[in-house]
């Protein structure tokens, strides 16, 4: 087997902050700064966010809560979450992946009126210095009918995003970002892990109807898979709020151990990752060099 440089080039620790967020912005902006100071000084490299950290979740929240982000950089008056953000990365030298937000998308203008605002719901992710690294619009819009338990149709307000998004984090190697829903999709894991990310990270807001059932199936099934490191971040559960959070952020690890979970209430969990479980996965069960592509399509070369 040829000799491959690592997709993890230096042993990192992550951080998935299970944030308890309310209606109050502001307030919620300052909360997740605290949890992100929190967890960098307690020695995370990576910290992540959960899904829409900045508002409650829920179709009639997105419009009111919605910033514009792009073209970048918009204002602080505009995007109070971009700045905020930024400085959370800035001030405490991490890779953040900030969750998620709901975004204010720019009109077509070229297309013809009446022009209507458009949402999405768009992760940021920052380098340490508070540089935008990229920005990933969720593509698998949340629509779901299990009936008596629960409906939800993000659509009926949220565009979906069309790109699947990789973000070099420099000294440490490649991530994949996407959003919650996404994870249902292993297609989106496939095509990154083949294009070299050493983890998946997806902030995420799954229910208590779907949640007992798939969230950590879904998280272990993509580490199995891909036999890289995989992290779901939720929001802290609020059985106050119209949605319920399932919680229960984790890290899994290329074997597809779960190495840490939170339960339901606001907490930070923190894993060390490091090249050694992805070398040690992939050359145990060599699925890289098993793969029949004479017999079925090789996903991440259908797509640049
Ligand atoms: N916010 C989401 O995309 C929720 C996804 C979810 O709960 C699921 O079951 O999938």
């Amino acid at each position: 087997m040829a000799t491959s440089s690592p997709l993890l080039k230096k042993s990192v620790k992550i951080a998935c902050v299970q944030l308890a967020s309310g209606a109050d912005k502001p307030a919620n902006l300052t909360h997740a700064a605290d949890k992100v100071r929190e967890a960098a000084s307690n020695g995370a490299q990576i910290v992540v966010l959960p899904e829409c950290f900045n508002s409650p979740y829920g179709c009639d929240f997105f419009p009111s809560y919605a910033e514009p982000l792009l073209p970048s950089p918009p204002s602080p008056e505009q995007s109070p979450s971009f700045h905020a953000l930024a400085a959370m990365a800035r001030d405490n030298g991490v890779y953040l992946v900030g969750g998620s937000i709901p975004e204010l998308v720019a009109p077509d203008f070229s297309s013809s009126p009446p022009f209507k605002p458009k949402y999405c719901n768009t992760s940021l992710t920052f380098s340490p210095a508070g540089t935008l690294l990229a920005t990933h619009r969720k593509i698998h819009l949340f629509d779901i009918d299990i009936p008596g338990k629960i409906k939800f149709k993000e659509s009926d307000v949220l565009s979906a995003g069309n790109d699947l998004t990789i973000v070099d984090l420099a000294e440490y190697g490649k991530i994949a970002v996407a959003i919650c829903y996404d994870i249902r999709f292993p297609e989106l894991a496939m095509i990154a892990a083949r294009r070299g990310c050493f983890a998946l990270v997806y902030p995420g807001a799954f229910n208590t109807t779907t949640g007992p059932l798939h969230w950590r199936l879904q998280g272990q099934a993509r580490a199995m898979d891909n036999q890289i490191y995989v992290a779901l971040c939720s929001p802290a559960r609020d059985v106050k709020a119209g949605y319920h959070a399932y919680g229960h952020s984790l890290v899994v690890d290329p074997m597809a151990q779960v190495m840490v979970e939170a339960k339901e209430d606001e907490a930070i969990v923190y894993a060390d990752l490091n090249s050694a479980k992805i070398e040690e996965a992939r050359s145990g069960i060599p699925l890289q060099d098993q793969r029949r592509f004479d017999v079925y399509v090789d996903v991440s070369k259908v797509k640049p």
